[in-house]
């Protein structure tokens, strides 16, 4: 999407064609800065930082981190399996929540090992640089099919602005661009329907307040940011009139796992009639499990982030203070599950769903073995 007015994208090739470019997401909102980044170690630690974040730019931050591993490699004449296997496992290790991570892990996995050792640099750059462009154009596709709904809620009271809640950055800072939950929304924008965003700040790392609020506005999308515990009052008094959300692993049967807060949303939406939907590619389809509650790992992170926030002090530098007591334990859950039953529908590549209706809608999904997911040693 653009930037001060230019068209860009999270992640990108710089013009080396070996070094790989990315936004620097924990300097937003208040410093624009770009890293580039030339080996595994780099690319593991903008994963594990948040440097770059979000389920699906994880996947294409992982493939390029898959191709930057082999630099060293091909310089010794090769890359041999085991440096494949060493860089999917480093990669895959660097957080656990977001199933796209392991995903195009896999896929570059399955590639580079069909592919002569001679050629595996030039072939994990091809094929990172397919997965990155794929991404584009799915969330692309989301942005159509959840367009539509934005539509038919301008139609039902064309009188005023469609008014959409989010929950954390899904948005085209969580893909390589355009967005998962944001992208009907820049579609709705661009197609001249009016809107309102109620941009949940969501605590702790304030995704929301720091990156979806900052990227709708150098899109000019009307929108406010609130507290996390705002929207359920919102919704209350009927000045919502849909949620959607991204996730970062959703099972077969349409369990969501999404930021901390996502689940509560969909309590107060449902108690209140609110349509509660996710956005989301394929990629991030766990078909392997049914039960999200119980099957997908939640990732614990750090008590700082919960403690601590940096933000922009009255001189214009930034400067970081504390929150939380010294002596006080802090426990920082990053993410929740939304229980099926409580998703209104799912907005994929290829259109939208019931939850119950996924795998109708995607015939083709690969079983477990196929997915590269045979039991490893990663397992
Ligand atoms: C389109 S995936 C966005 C998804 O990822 C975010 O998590 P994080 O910022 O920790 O990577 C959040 O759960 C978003 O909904």
């Amino acid at each position: 999407m653009k930037v001060a007015g230019e068209a860009m994208r999270t992640i990108w090739l710089e013009p080396d064609g070996r070094t790989v470019g990315i936004i620097d997401q924990t300097r937003l909102p208040f410093r624009y800065e770009t890293a580039a980044l030339s080996d595994l170690a780099a690319m593991a630690t903008a994963i594990t930082t948040m440097q770059v974040r979000g389920a699906p730019l994880i996947g294409a931050a992982a493939a390029y981190g898959m191709a930057l591993a082999m630099r060293p490699d091909a310089a010794d004449g090769g890359v041999e399996d085991g440096d494949v296997e060493r860089a999917h496992a480093r990669l895959l290790a660097t957080r656990p929540t977001a199933v796209n991570l392991r995903w195009a892990l896999d896929r570059m996995r399955e590639v580079l090992l069909l592919t002569p050792p001679s050629d595996r640099l030039d072939r994990a750059y091809a094929e990172a640089a397919a997965i990155a462009d794929e991404d584009v154009e799915i969330c692309r596709s989301i942005g159509r099919h959840g367009l539509h709904l934005i539509r038919a809620a301008h139609l039902r009271n064309p009188d005023r602005p469609v008014r959409v809640l989010t929950h954390c950055n899904a948005g085209w800072l969580a893909t390589v661009d355009w967005g998962t939950a944001t992208a009907p929304l820049y579609l709705a924008h661009e197609a001249g329907i009016p809107l309102h965003v109620w941009v949940d700040e969501t605590r702790p790392r304030n995704q929301g307040a720091f990156l979806t609020a900052w990227e709708l506005g150098q899109h000019g999308v009307p929108h406010a940011v609130i507290p996390d515990n705002t929207g359920g009052h919102l919704m209350q008094h009927g000045l919502v009139d849909l949620v959607i959300v991204g996730t970062d692993r959703t099972t077969a049967k349409g369990d969501v796992a999404n930021k901390i807060g996502t689940y509560l949303k969909a309590l107060a939406a449902r108690d209140n009639d609110v349509p509660f939907y996710v956005a989301l590619p394929s990629s991030t389809i766990d078909w392997t499990l049914e039960d999200g509650v119980q099957g997908i790992p939640i990732e614990e992170r750090s008590g700082d982030e919960v403690a601590l926030i940096t933000g922009l002090a009255g001189h214009g530098g930034l400067e970081t203070v504390r929150l939380v007591p010294e002596g006080s334990a802090v426990v920082n859950y990053a993410f929740d599950v939304t229980p099926a039953r409580l998703v209104t529908g799912l907005i994929t590549e290829r259109g939208v769903c019931s939850p119950e209706d996924l795998a109708q809608l995607f015939p083709d999904h690969q079983p477990p073995a196929a997915m590269g997911r045979v039991p490893v040693n990663d397992e």
